[in-house]
């Protein structure tokens, strides 16, 4: 192995460049994953890696580089550092991201910037990159960067931090949420996991596991009846996703939170009630989530557009009947996401279904497909982000939902739901699937943007992964 840092080319190669920064691991990191191939897989490549970083400072680890190789003659090599939990307030950027891209085999030639960063964050961004030698082990690269960030980053007592030092429940902080998934979906994600062996195509010494492409096509619908996973509507999928247990222990951590006084901002740019987890410092285990059950599962209902997730922003919302406590409904509206997780965490309601209408750029946008009742605490379901969707109003009871809104970066680099088709719409509009008549002027407008315009115009980028 060579002494400055170089590209990996194929599987080996990347498992000896692991090895050797494990043999010299600077103390932010502290453990690395098995390489994995984590989108177009069908190609053979790119192969890539996670590695949690860990500020010694803090609790828990705080970033996650990401080693990928260049089997792919149009995968150029890169080092991606996610700095989504590390970066003060204000300072991270739409993506969240650094990405460094290597050029040769032997020279660190030039990095870009995410083009997700505004140009106020560029400018900080860049002071932490600027001035990297050209050559250096990747192990020193990786030391200069992460002492400019550990300048740059928050007081641990930041609020958005504050919450961690006291939580109710540590499980839900500490650990993956992994423990209380529902059995079924565990089963589902066990199944999608075994893949076939096959020879990697560009180096054809090792052997690589193919995914699966469509869950649908390579999966028995017995088995996901059995498992009670239902493609509710074209593209929405709905199941038991975690325990009774998991939904009990989240809501009193959210009334914890809410007793503690610390402020959060509103969920999204149409629900006024709720709270965003990463306020709450569950950033860390929404992006665990996402990785271990939200990945696989969109890599198997929405191959493409889920292959690679990598930003979140998570949120609650709050339904109920008393103005002031909660939203009532939800006007039609698309999310700012590739891929949206919502379930149900209680407690009991009546109405408040899910209205899903078509997709934003298909003839069916506006006309109404179904409206789903979560059975109860603990159903999820998941669907694009440019699923057009709303609530009905609520009746009578409470709902609180979690909801995950995945993004893609590689998705949005190549020019996001841009690169589709657009149909005209046909047939008679639904009035569920159109803005209502009786909002406000304001949230008219707002949803007439979002659910026409096919834009994430009515969409407010305040919040990033
Ligand atoms: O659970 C709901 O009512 C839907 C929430 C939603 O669509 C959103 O927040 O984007
Ligand atoms: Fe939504």
């Amino acid at each position: 192995a060579g002494k400055f840092y170089r590209p990996p080319s194929c599987y080996h190669c990347l498992q000896e460049e692991v090895r050797e920064l494990l043999a010299t691991a600077p103390a932010y990191l502290l453990h690395v994953d098995s390489p994995r191939r984590p989108w177009n897989s069908f190609r053979g490549g790119p192969w890539s890696s996670d590695e949690p970083i860990s500020c010694l400072q803090r609790p828990r680890s705080l970033g996650r580089l990401r080693l990928a190789d260049c089997t792919a003659p149009t995968v150029r090599p890169e080092l991606l550092i996610d700095l989504t939990f590390l970066l003060p307030r204000g300072l991270y950027s739409e993506a969240g991201k650094i990405r460094l891209h290597f050029f040769g085999s032997r020279s660190f030639a030039r990095w870009l910037l995410s083009p997700m960063v505004l140009p106020k964050q560029e400018e900080m961004l860049s002071s932490i990159l600027e001035g990297l030698p050209g050559q250096q082990a990747l192990s020193a690269v990786l030391s200069t960067i992460w002492d400019r960030l550990a300048d740059l980053s928050a007081p641990p007592e930041h609020q958005r931090l504050a919450y961690w030092q006291r939580p109710l429940h540590q499980v839900l902080f500490a650990s993956s949420w992994l423990s209380f998934l529902d059995p079924r979906l565990r089963l589902l994600l066990a199944r999608l996991s075994q893949g076939s062996e096959t020879p990697h195509p560009a180096c054809s010494r090792c052997r690589g596991r193919e995914v699966s492409k469509h869950v649908t096509a390579d999966m028995p619908r017995r088995l996901l009846r059995r498992l009670h996973v239902e493609e509710i509507s074209k593209n929405v999928y709905a199941f038991p996703a975690m325990t009774a247990d998991f939904c009990r222990i989240f809501l009193e951590e959210l009334t914890s939170f809410y007793a503690s006084g610390l402020k959060s901002a509103r969920p999204n740019s149409m629900n006024r009630y709720g709270a965003v987890l990463e306020e709450m410092g569950l950033a860390l285990a929404v992006a665990d989530f996402q990785r271990q059950v939200l990945l696989p599962l969109a890599r198997a209902f929405f191959p493409s557009i889920g292959d690679e997730l990598d930003g979140h922003h998570a949120f609650v919302v709050h339904y109920r009947p008393e103005a002031g406590r909660g939203d009532q409904d939800l006007p039609p509206h698309r999310d700012d996401s590739e891929v949206t997780f919502n379930m149900a965490l209680g407690r009991s309601w009546q109405g408040c279904r899910l209205i899903f209408c078509g997709l934003m750029q298909e003839p069916d946008a506006h006309q109404h497909q179904i409206s789903y009742d979560f059975p109860g605490a603990g159903w999820a379901v998941l669907h694009l982000g440019r699923q057009v969707h709303a609530a009905e109003n609520i009746l009578r009871g409470e709902r609180t939902n979690l909801v995950i809104w995945s993004r893609s970066w590689v998705w949005r680099v190549a020019g996001g739901d841009g690169q589709l088709t657009t149909w005209p719409h046909a047939g008679p509009s639904d009035p569920r699937c159109l803005p209502a008549r009786r909002r406000s002027p304001a949230q008219r407008r707002m949803a007439t943007n979002s659910v026409l315009s096919g834009t994430m115009a009515g969409i407010v980028h305040r919040k990033v992964i």
